[in-house]
């Protein structure tokens, strides 16, 4: 059984079926990519995973409990942890300041801003926010701004906000959107890093198809809100009804 059990789920928006009984498995500490042409129910299924959505029907088991009907800061505490399209980090705070929030919420249970104003008695918090930084290779950039940051390391930086949460699943919305190719490669570097390093399971929803056969070993392919096909890179490449799904050719 997989870390992440989705089961049956469908989820109609009026007339539209978006999600058409959707059967995932995900397996413990693998990088699992969910891909699929515009519309096809990518994103529907990840809200439905972190409680921005509740299917009509169906489940969604995470480590053999159900996530839905919890709340998403719930699903969060349950070891789910999610990187949306646009990094959500604090512009007008350094990179240390925004490293020390995750750990303050893990801390406290919840995060309140004048946390930060007054961290002279915080060392642990800042010891630990500074480990964090280092591993990330960005402890040179701590005091910097970090609107000031590449978007790749605004990225980055986030990634590392997720990691000190200790997430058992990180789940990744087009972690490269709108970025230029180095800053891609850097951060699919640093996500091979993460699997490698840690019992971390990764379920990434991209378009970048380079993004997706560097680092997934498994692959489902979601059209009109049902999965085509689930299946290693290799197999998933020159599929012919993957072609078929993004190319509109017959097989
Ligand atoms: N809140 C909503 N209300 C009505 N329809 C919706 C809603 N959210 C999504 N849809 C529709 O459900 C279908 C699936 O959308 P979804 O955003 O999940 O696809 P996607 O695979 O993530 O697409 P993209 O790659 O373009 O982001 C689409 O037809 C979309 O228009």
């Amino acid at each position: 059984m997989g870390i992440l059990e989705v089961k049956n789920v469908n989820k109609r928006f009026g007339g539209l079926q978006a999600l058409g009984d959707v059967n995932l498995s995900v397996e413990e500490n693998s990088v699992h990519a969910i891909i699929g042409p515009n519309g096809a129910g990518k994103s529907t299924l990840l809200n439905c995973l972190i409680g921005k959505l509740i299917p009509d029907t169906g489940s969604v088991m995470f480590d053999g409990q159900s996530v839905l009907g919890r709340k998403p800061y719930e699903i969060n505490q349950m070891g789910i942890s999610r990187v949306f399209q646009t990094p959500e980090i604090f512009g007008d705070l350094t990179v240390l300041e925004n490293m020390m929030i995750p750990i303050f919420a893990k801390r406290d249970g919840a995060f309140r801003m004048h946390a930060i104003e007054n961290t002279l008695n915080e060392k642990s918090v800042i010891e630990q926010a500074e480990h964090m930084l280092e591993s990330l290779n960005m402890a040179d950039a701590r005091h910097d701004h970090s609107a000031s940051m590449s978007r790749g390391n605004k990225r980055r930086l986030e990634i590392g906000m997720c990691l000190a949460q200790n997430p058992r699943l990180l789940l990744l919305d087009e972690p490269t959107a709108g970025m230029a190719r180095a800053d891609t490669n850097n951060t699919i570097d640093l996500l091979k890093q993460i699997s490698d390093e840690r019992d971390i399971t990764i379920a990434i929803i991209e378009h970048d198809m380079h993004v997706v056969f560097s680092l997934a070993q498994r692959i489902t392919v979601l059209a009109q809100g049902t999965p085509l096909v689930e299946d290693t890179p290799d197999k998933i490449k020159g599929h012919p009804k993957v072609r078929e799904a993004y190319l509109g050719e017959t097989a």
